[in-house]
């Protein structure tokens, strides 16, 4: 993993925007597959893409996007639904095509089916290019709890109780928090060909550590991203606080700036 601890939020926004605006330099012409994550985390990233789409002329066209998640049970357009978050935060303030930024539909039928489907069409679109990712406090990504196969594949998942509590504040009242939601699998989320991971605050330290230092485990199934082989994790100091060996992280990473990898031709 590469670890980015950042000195605040807009320097992190940067780096995640960074990796984005690489990915679609990097498939210009066949159009990048990108991954979005939900929740307050990746905004401040979101919205510096939106000022280099309408200042610096950054586009998206021809690009697509899966969203990592969606709540069961929320009507098709609910203000809090993670198919409307993502329009209202960030692609429908840039130049990607409306039909191309895809979610789990949360309103289908049969749940189950809909998660098998949507795993599908990830597929079909020839995976994901770049994948954007947050996490819980309890060590969740996605919504995967603890206790989540490290090989699950889109899935309907029961949220538990401390995400209902954390995600609470998005909605009128806890009862009004979906307890059940759609979520791409650990194993999908892996299939991504490159993961950037962001966090900030003192709430997501003992996550973050056990993500970066700690046994892979399904207790904290963010560790399942150890196994992946291009994770770039973007870190304030307060998530940063628990960490063992900030200071060689700071170093490698100083390393890198110093001396970018050259993709080979
Ligand atoms: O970035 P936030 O709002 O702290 O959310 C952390 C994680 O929790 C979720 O919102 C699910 O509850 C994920 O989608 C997100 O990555």
């Amino acid at each position: 993993m590469e670890i980015h601890i950042v000195a605040d939020a807009s320097e992190g926004a940067k780096a995640v925007a960074d990796a984005i605006e690489s990915t679609l330099r990097g498939a210009a012409g066949s159009g990048a597959v990108l991954g979005l994550a939900t929740g307050s985390s990746p905004v401040p990233a979101y919205t510096e893409l939106i000022r280099r789409h309408r200042e610096e002329g950054l586009s998206f066209a021809g690009s697509r996007a899966f969203l990592l998640d969606e709540y069961v049970g929320l009507a098709a357009g609910h203000e809090q639904s993670y198919h409307r978050f993502i329009r209202e935060n960030f692609t429908s303030h840039i130049d990607i095509d409306d039909a191309a930024v895809v979610s789990p539909d949360g309103s289908a039928e049969d749940p189950a089916a809909e998660a098998a489907a949507y795993d599908e069409k990830i597929r079909e679109a020839g995976g994901v290019d770049l994948q954007i990712l947050g996490i819980g406090s309890n060590g969740h990504i996605a919504f995967n709890e603890p206790g989540s196969s490290l090989a699950s594949r889109t899935h309907v998942v029961g949220l538990t109780q401390g995400t209902i509590q954390d995600n609470a504040r998005f909605f009128g009242d806890v009862s009004e928090v979906p307890v059940r939601a759609l979520s791409q699998g650990l194993g999908t989320i892996r299939d991504a060909r490159r993961i950037v991971l962001t966090a900030s605050g003192e709430g997501k330290a003992a996550a973050v550590a056990q993500l970066v230092e700690g046994a892979i485990s399904a207790r904290w199934p963010a560790t399942s991203l150890q196994l992946h082989p291009e994770v770039l994790v973007v870190i304030d100091e307060a998530a940063a606080s628990q960490l063992e060996l900030s200071d060689y992280y700071r170093f490698q990473h100083s390393l890198a700036a110093q001396n970018p990898v050259v993709p080979h031709s």
